[in-house]
């Protein structure tokens, strides 16, 4: 067309060789300059990438793991139960007019399985599946994770229903600071822009993966995008039983292994950990020539697991494991005897900083604390340094975290709600500096008493604590309904 236009010009026909190629030379520069202005330089790499994004996704997979492939963790799949039937049958919730839950939000230590539910969760639905990791859309030049999270859920919108899966959604979920990240901003807004666009109609389930929820920007967690929040923990000594269980399955094991036993042994270790006992042992098992793995290859297999968490000083001792269980037990004992919150769970797993907690039931919303009960509130904290000091004569650093919280509670007490001996005074911050003596005096006092009362309680329940104690440490998990039944059969003697 080009050269038609040349011979139709009469201007052109006269020109001479020479300009032709000057004039098609500079018709070239100017094309690759437009070329340029198109796609600048910097932005160059992102189509190399994007292409090699498609590619990568296009054997979208509907795995094959189903909730039974996923041991323990049954609160967990309760819950994701719901979600499953909205997935499953999504008219009978849009018929009442019900929105589908568009993110869930897996947060808990590494190794304990996340991954793994979200794909059973794809598997139980047989939706399409789409791993991906919040590092991947971390990258130099603006614009790029956001075109990624575009291309990927256009591309969960063509497979419906699928279940999205981000892990360490931390990496573009941080919360964002005035010092803005312009490239993980722009990709954080594309991921909420997407969630807020979807209708529920189209059935795309998000799920993100955290080993930190306390890092998340608020904006993530509201409702109608990531407002479904379920705790992953380490697995306790049945679901490590259970855990074992799955990946031993298909292994040749000798009769005389135990895996109770072997779960026993394993206090602290996570699912991934216990995945890798039960394949080291059957390498130990081929090296060794034996036909089947026996409870040395397993006995091996553990030390060398043990032997690494030791070197990241995470692992529990014995003794520890026992002063957990007092303490604890401690805690629960004082809860039950003052009849504050009622307990739904009493552990020893590590749960974040802590190596056991209780958890109680959600309280009413109350606004008004009476002097009792906010010591009450003081006792069950103490409950865990006073059951070891009763026990094992000597406290540990164990009850750091109880012990800011009971020193809050009676700074408030003094210096905010006038429940001391210095009255119906309270202290600004700035007064406190000047009158520090006696406000640290006041709180004393309360917090003395306060230690005073829950080791005479725990005295007068010796029994009862040991009872409670043994059977943690035993079962290492107690359901609220547990602790209730083992307090009520020896509630005679409860003073
Ligand atoms: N509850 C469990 N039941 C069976 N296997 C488990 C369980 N938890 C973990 N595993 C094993 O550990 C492996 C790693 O688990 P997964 O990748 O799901 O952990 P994760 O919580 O996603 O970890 P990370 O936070 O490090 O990404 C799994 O492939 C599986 O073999
Ligand atoms: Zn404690």
């Amino acid at each position: 067309m080009l050269l038609g236009a040349f011979n139709a010009h009469p201007y052109y026909v006269r020109m001479s060789n020479m300009n032709k190629v000057l004039l098609i030379f500079l018709c070239i520069s100017l094309f690759a300059y437009y070329l340029k202005l198109d796609k600048s330089p910097q932005l160059e790499p992102v189509h190399i990438k994007m292409q090699k994004d498609d590619n990568q996704n296009t054997n979208t997979n509907k795995p094959s793991v189903r909730f039974h492939d996923v041991a323990g963790l049954d609160e967990v799949k309760e819950e994701l139960a719901e979600i499953i039937d909205f997935i499953k049958a999504p008219h009978k919730y849009h018929k009442m007019g019900a929105k589908i839950p568009k993110g869930i939000l897996f947060y808990g230590p590494p190794g304990t399985g996340k991954t793994l539910l979200a794909q059973a969760l794809a598997g139980e639905t047989d939706s399409s599946f789409f791993p991906t990791s919040g590092s991947e859309f971390v990258e130099k030049y603006v614009g790029v994770g956001a075109k990624r999270v575009r291309s990927l859920f256009e591309k969960a919108k063509k497979g419906a229903p699928s279940v999205i899966f981000i892990d360490e959604i931390d990496a573009i979920g941080a919360k964002r600071t005035t010092e803005s990240n312009n490239e993980k901003d722009q990709t954080l807004n594309q991921l909420l822009i997407e969630m807020d666009g979807f209708h529920s109609e189209q059935t795309i389930i998000v799920v993100g993966a955290t080993n930190r929820l306390d890092l998340l920007d608020e904006a993530l967690l509201r409702p109608g995008r990531f407002d479904r929040h379920m705790f992953i923990g380490n697995p306790d000594l049945h679901a490590r039983e259970e855990i074992l269980h799955v990946h031993t399955k298909n292994k040749p094991i000798d009769e005389n292994v135990n895996i109770k036993e072997l779960a026993k042994r394993t206090h602290g270790m996570s699912g991934a950990h216990l995945s890798n006992i039960a394949n080291e042992a059957a390498i130990l098992a081929v090296r060794n020539n034996k036909k089947s793995i026996g409870i040395t290859e397993f006995s091996e297999a553990i030390e060398k697991v043990i032997a690494g968490l030791q070197r990241k000083n995470a692992v529990i001792l014995d003794k520890e494991k026992q002063k957990v269980s007092y303490h604890e037990a401690g805690h629960a004992l004082m809860g039950k005897i003052l009849n504050t919150d009622l307990i739904s769970r009493v552990s020893i797993i590590p749960r974040g900083e802590a190596l056991g907690y209780v958890m109680y039931c959600p309280e009413e919303d109350r606004y008004l604390k009476t002097t009792a009960e906010l010591k009450n509130k003081i006792k069950v904290l103490l409950g865990g340094r006073c059951a070891e000091q009763l026990i094992f004569k000597e406290i540990s650093t164990g009850a750091s975290d109880d012990l800011k919280k009971a020193n809050a509670i009676a700074y408030q007490m003094v210096c905010d709600y006038g429940m001391s001996n210095l009255h119906n005074r309270v202290f600004e911050p700035s007064l406190v500096k000047n009158c520090y003596p006696m406000i640290d005096k006041e709180i004393e006092n309360i917090i003395d008493e306060c230690y005073e009362d829950a080791l005479q309680h725990l005295t007068n329940n010796l029994d009862l604590l040991s009872t409670v104690a043994h059977k943690l440490y035993e079962k290492e998990t107690l359901s609220g309904e547990e602790f209730q039944m083992l307090v009520q059969s020896n509630y005679s003697t409860i003073t």
